[in-house]
């Protein structure tokens, strides 16, 4: 690792977790207001503690799938560059491959407002396993953004090839809530979703969705803004989303997480993935040369408040 950057970090008040998850180093940043770890391996924010409450993400104690395409369940996994199994190749592994190689930490600082930032990058050179399964060039950078009322995750896509690129792409947010059962997600109301749990059945959402258990569901051309509402915790989540024309809803419920070895059994009763996404019918191509973002800011706020 640069000395340069981790005398950055160190001012930042972070420092670095060496080879601490699958080999990769992990960056954490303590602040008065707030803690925040960042792991290397999949370029995962994994965890964003405001001071004296809860995590914002959730956080499994299973270890996750083994091998080189193996699953954690935690913070945000970026789904890129395709969302669900591979069209074309069974074997290849869901929800792409930004996920599952060691991304580089390359610039930590502070926002003019004094926010932290975090910077990390991967390209397709990188790793010769991804040249041989994915025929494009790319450079992906997240710019990671923090302060004591939330974070933000700003992902980009370069297209670096000379055509163009299909892509479809989630940032999988494992929201940490305290009960499943009364955990509320609002702002979806009247937008069609495809229930991946009812055979691809289109339908419309009413009102608000609880409880947050077994769920499947992409939202077309949603919204861009939803939350979170937190009964057990007193707490709600207000998720705006950029670059992103799709949301979607995930829970596992019991029984599916039961039959997954790599999650607890009662994990499944702790999180709502709601995911900022492109999907299904708003899949796009990025043109040859050009960039896409793909953003998520997400701030904690007491229920009560308006
Ligand atoms: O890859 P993970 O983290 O286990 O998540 C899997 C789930 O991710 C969701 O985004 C998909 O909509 C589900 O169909 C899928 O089962």
């Amino acid at each position: 690792m640069d000395g340069r950057l981790i005398q950055e970090l160190e001012v930042l008040g972070g420092e670095i977790r060496p080879a601490s998850l699958k080999k990769c180093d992990e960056i954490i940043i303590d602040q008065p207001g707030f803690r925040a770890v960042i792991a290397l391996w999949g370029g995962h924010l994994e965890s964003f503690i405001p001071t004296g409450q809860e995590d914002l993400l959730f956080q499994s104690n299973n270890e996750g799938g083994e091998g080189r395409f193996g699953r954690r369940h935690f913070g945000v996994p970026v789904c890129w560059p395709w969302f669900g199994a591979n069209e074309t190749q069974s074997d290849f592994p869901a929800h792409g491959l930004a996920r599952y190689f060691r991304w580089e930490f390359i610039e930590a600082g502070r926002f003019k407002n004094g926010d932290v930032k975090i910077v990390i990058r991967l390209a397709s050179e990188d790793h010769p396993l991804i040249e041989e399964m994915w025929p494009f060039a790319f450079e992906l950078r997240q710019v990671f953004r923090f302060s004591s009322k939330g974070f933000r995750v700003n992902f980009s896509a370069a297209n670096l090839s000379d055509k163009p690129m299909p892509i479809s792409e989630a940032l999988h947010t494992y929201f940490h809530v305290s009960d499943n059962q009364t955990a509320e997600v609002h702002g979806l109301d009247g937008v069609t979703y495809v229930n991946k749990f009812d055979e691809g059945r289109q339908a419309e959402q009413s009102g608000m969705v609880s409880p947050c258990d077994t769920l499947d569901r992409v939202y077309l051309s949603a919204p861009e803004q939803c939350e979170i509402h937190d009964p057990g915790l007193q707490r709600k989540l207000v998720i705006v989303t950029e670059g992103s024309q799709s949301t979607v809803l995930w829970n596992p419920g019991k029984k599916l997480a039961e039959q997954r070895t790599d999650m607890e059994d009662d994990d499944y009763r702790h999180f709502v993935c709601v995911e900022a996404a492109n999907a299904l019918n708003n899949t796009y191509d990025i043109p040859a040369g050009g960039i896409h973002q793909l953003k998520m800011k997400v701030k904690h706020k007491p229920l009560s408040e308006e």
